[in-house]
């Protein structure tokens, strides 16, 4: 079984109204995509369609590996402190002991105390990254990942980006702003 996600022919259609048509590509371990157009083309929409939350009008997906998906809300538990609210997580992922590294990589170890509600919104945003990080997942799929993050979290994002595909996972990104992935397949829609 080898982690792979594929498109092919896929079609979206909200609210009665066609966003996107014949979108197809396969990211085989180690690569990602980019999937870029301007606000309410169907980004987000490709994204919820990859992670088996929406259903493709047309077409087919598929693919082997856990994904897990990093969109606009990461339901952690706001009364909860970061480490905790993020265990939550990980122990159904079977994951638990990989909250600790994650915080570190995300650089929020010196706050994993703080309950979640008192985070800044980048800070919320990379508690959101660190849940990705800590899943094990082989499939990230990231909705808009660098909303709310300051220029040295974009660079710690792509860093782990590039070190998850290193490590021969995939990545597919929706973004509107600029986030370096080196030899990603690019889906304009
Ligand atoms: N549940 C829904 N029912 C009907 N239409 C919807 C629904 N969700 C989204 N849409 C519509 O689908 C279109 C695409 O939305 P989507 O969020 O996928 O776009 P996007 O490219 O990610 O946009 P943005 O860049 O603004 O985030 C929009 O016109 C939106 O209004």
């Amino acid at each position: 079984m080898t982690t792979g996600l594929s498109f092919a022919d896929v079609a979206c259609v909200r609210g009665g109204r066609l966003l996107f048509e014949g979108v197809s590509f396969a990211l085989a371990p180690g690569e990602a995509a980019l999937v870029s157009g301007p606000n309410g083309t169907g980004k987000s929409s490709l994204i919820r369609i990859a992670a088996g939350l929406l259903p493709a009008a047309a077409g087919h997906v598929e693919g082997e590996g856990a994904r897990t998906l990093l969109a606009e809300t990461a339901a952690l538990d706001p009364e909860l402190g970061v480490a905790a609210a993020l265990r939550f997580w990980a122990r159904i992922d079977g994951q638990a002991e990989a909250v600790e590294a994650a915080l570190t990589a995300v650089g929020l170890a010196d706050l994993k105390q703080v309950p979640v509600r008192l985070l800044s919104t980048g800070q919320r945003r990379r508690a959101a990254l660190a849940r990705v990080v800590a899943s094990g997942a082989p499939v990230w799929l990231l909705d808009e990942p660098a909303n709310g993050l300051d220029t040295a979290s974009v660079r710690v994002l792509e860093a782990l980006i590039a070190r998850h595909r290193a490590d021969g996972g995939i990545a597919l990104v929706a973004t509107h702003l600029p986030i370096a992935l080196p030899d990603a397949r690019e889906i304009a829609l």
